[in-house]
């Protein structure tokens, strides 16, 4: 099919660069193949566009501060691409890829379409579509694909470097790095000037997008608000597949989304047709909390700094930095790797750089080594790309071909037999409900685990052993609670959720793949104590608490109630007494891993499948103990009652009581 509209003239081209995760004009191998067009052909018109899909928006749990990282990112980029060229922006094209890209390879007269190659399975499965489409609907358009997301492509490192075989090792993320190339790339120039864009103009009569009331129509669960889930009775017909399919029919940003002010998907170019940016508030969405601002400008002022310390990047020790100080201490450059502000290849060579400048001027000084170092972490990044790419169902359990080990973790995922979640949300019974809503909301009683929860709501970002910390207390730890609940919550509020790092990390930290030392528990007062003895940390997310002398602040609720009555914050009133006993909890946790471990079934094993996996498990802990796993359960989650508590209220009424008047 021809363009209709616009036509190339002299086979000159006209280029839609689509911009996905790589909000950037630094560094980005497919922006220069779109632009190197120009020299080989010449460039009639350049559309950069980024295509605003709705189904993200109600298919995808996202809190307000990743909206409004990714909003100011789109931001920046249109401003850079403006500053190139003041006929330029970023056009925002509200549709989902597979209705609005046909509708401009028509309107705009488009024979190229550019784009960084994305492995997540979800955007392969997006754009397998697009590819499909081209082939079938418009054969005379070329489409150019360069990888520029990791240091090395993980496709090809797992295809030409691992014959086709999962890596769960950074070791043999290395050796089959290797034989894909000695190093990663180096950094490709920054653009100084762009083509100017063709006639922008849309009839928007053959948009073959769906107007905001049609969406709502078709998707009732789109408008409904209600406290539980809504399937949506008229079922959605372009329904993705993958990560994304578990959430099909629901809104599941209903509760932060007011449908009175979401006007978003009112016309393909928005309300003003310039193709803007669009605002939290037409996404029905309040404001920001956080603090972190996105976009690449933001991006490559951070990596400066960091850069600029050059003993600080010679010396980046990941394992000493602190969970804890009221600055962060490591880079914090994570959630402009996940939107592609920063390109990771810029990070690893400038930080490689500084390293090899210093080591020239301080001959024999102690610099870090791998894995701890800079190039120790981004090579962990690639390395879990990699684990995503070659595992089929891995944000899961059930069916994991990464061979997630199956343990029967609570509030775990459960499947029909045609492989679709049962409910988007597993309940399970009260105690393990409220454990897992008191350690979503930073109220379980331990101060260490609630103030990890509460920055991460409120600023979207967390240091990493802070991560560590919550995801062992919520799985391993004390909860027994699955890795697949944990995922969901970091994916609700960090910035920079990444549909590789957050499940393997996951994976990772509950023992089910890629570590197996389940014995290695973090302690909730030990281990924040050794790098935060003042608690400065804990004072600053759980102000209840300021008041605490430094020797109670990790467990306030052993504090005499003189001692509370001065920091003017009783135990069970103005902040929760522990919801549950550390030590009692953290041994019935090793008794049953220790179990599912020697049983070994993996998340694709026969019993996982059949669903007779947990049986299996509590027949061999009954063999192995005398005793009924559920057995001790009654004592064990029975939280302490304070001493001077009224009989008729357990700490966590009184506290709930408070909280909500
Ligand atoms: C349970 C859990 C969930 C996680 N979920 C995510 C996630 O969704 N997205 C995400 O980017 N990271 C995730 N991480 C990894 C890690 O915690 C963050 O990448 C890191 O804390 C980001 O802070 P930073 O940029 O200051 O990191 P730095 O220490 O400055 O490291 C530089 C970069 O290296 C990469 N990196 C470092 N450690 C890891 C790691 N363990 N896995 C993958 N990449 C790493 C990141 O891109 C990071 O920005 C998770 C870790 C845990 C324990």
């Amino acid at each position: 099919m021809t363009s209709t509209k616009a036509k190339s003239e002299a086979n000159k081209a006209r280029v839609l660069y689509w911009f996905r995760t790589d909000l950037r004009i630094h560094d980005s191998p497919a922006l220069q193949a779109a632009l190197a067009l120009d020299q080989e052909i010449g460039i009639e018109a350049f559309y950069p566009i980024w295509c605003f899909d709705p189904q993200y928006v109600w298919k995808h749990r996202v809190g307000v501060n990743r909206w409004n990282f990714l909003l100011e990112s789109m931001s920046d980029l249109s401003t850079s691409l403006t500053k190139l060229n003041p006929k330029q922006k970023l056009f925002v094209l509200r549709g989902s890829p597979e209705k609005v890209i046909p509708l401009v390879f028509k309107e705009w007269g488009i024979t190229h379409l550019v784009f960084e190659k994305d492995t997540a399975a979800y955007a392969r499965q997006r754009d397998e579509l697009i590819f499909s489409l081209v082939k079938e609907r418009f054969p005379h358009i070329k489409v150019i694909v360069k990888h520029g997301h990791n240091l090395y492509d993980p496709e090809e490192v797992i295809k030409k470097g691992n014959g086709g075989k999962v890596i769960t090792t950074l070791m043999s993320w290395k050796k089959a790095a290797a034989k894909v190339a000695d190093a990663p790339a180096r950094p490709v120039p920054t653009p100084t000037s762009l083509p100017d864009p063709g006639d922008t103009s849309i009839d928007i009569t053959r948009a073959d997008t769906k107007p905001l009331e049609k969406i709502k129509s078709e998707n009732p669960a789109w408008t409904r608000r209600a406290n539980k889930p809504i399937k949506d009775e008229a079922g959605s017909g372009n329904a993705m597949e993958g990560p994304f399919a578990k959430l099909d029919g629901l809104n599941v940003n209903r509760e932060i989304m007011d449908d009175e002010k979401f006007d978003c998907f009112d016309t393909i170019a928005g309300p003003d047709k310039d193709f803007a940016v669009p605002t939290l508030e037409s996404l029905g969405l309040g404001k920001a909390t956080t603090h972190i601002q996105g976009g690449e400008t933001e991006a490559l002022r951070r990596l400066q700094a960091f850069l600029d310390d050059a003993v600080g990047v010679a010396t980046f020790s990941k394992p000493k930095s602190s969970p804890n100080s009221l600055e962060p201490s490591t880079t914090l450059l994570s959630p402009y790797l996940k939107f592609g502000c920063m390109s990771v290849r810029k990070f690893y060579w400038d930080s490689q750089d500084v390293c090899d400048k210093y080591a020239r001027e301080h001959k024999g000084a102690t610099m870090t080594k791998e894995p701890e170092n800079l190039a120790g972490q981004l090579e962990f990044r690639d390395m879990y790309y990699c684990a995503e790419y070659a595992t089929a169902k891995y944000e899961r359990i059930e069916g994991n071909s990464l061979s997630s080990r199956f343990i029967a973790w609570k509030l775990r995922n459960k499947y029909d037999k045609d492989g679709q979640l049962i409910e988007p949300r597993p309940r399970g019974d009260e105690v393990d409900e409220e454990r897992f809503s008191a350690w979503k909301e930073g109220r379980t009683g331990f101060p260490w685990i609630d103030a990890i929860m509460r920055q991460l709501k409120q600023e979207g970002w967390i240091h990493h052993l802070a991560r560590h910390a919550v995801a062992c207390y919520l799985t391993r730890g004390q909860c027994y609670i699955s890795w697949e609940r944990g995922t969901e919550v970091f994916d609700e509020y960090l910035l920079d959720w990444d549909p590789a790092s957050n499940p393997g990390n996951w994976m990772w930290l509950s023992c089910s793949a890629f570590f197996s030392q389940y014995f290695r528990v973090y302690g909730l007062e030990s281990f924040p104590s050794k790098t935060d003895k003042k608690g400065a940390y804990i004072r600053k997310y759980c102000p209840e608490l300021a008041k605490f002398p430094d020797k109670f602040i990790y467990n306030p609720a052993s504090a005499p109630i003189s001692v509370q009555e001065k920091a003017g914050c009783i135990i069970g009133q103005d902040y929760p007494a522990p919801i549950l006993d550390e030590q009692k909890e953290k041994a019935r946790c090793l008794a049953r891993l220790k179990v599912a471990y020697e049983v070994n079934l993996h998340g694709d094993s026969p019993d996982v499948m059949n669903g007779t996996a947990e049986d299996k498990l509590k027949a061999r802990f009954k063999e192995k103990m005398g005793r009924d796993e559920d057995d001790e359960e009654e004592e064990a989650s029975t939280p302490k009652k304070r001493k001077n508590a009224p009989v008729d209220s357990g700490p966590m009424d009184r506290f709930l009581k408070k909280a909500k008047s």
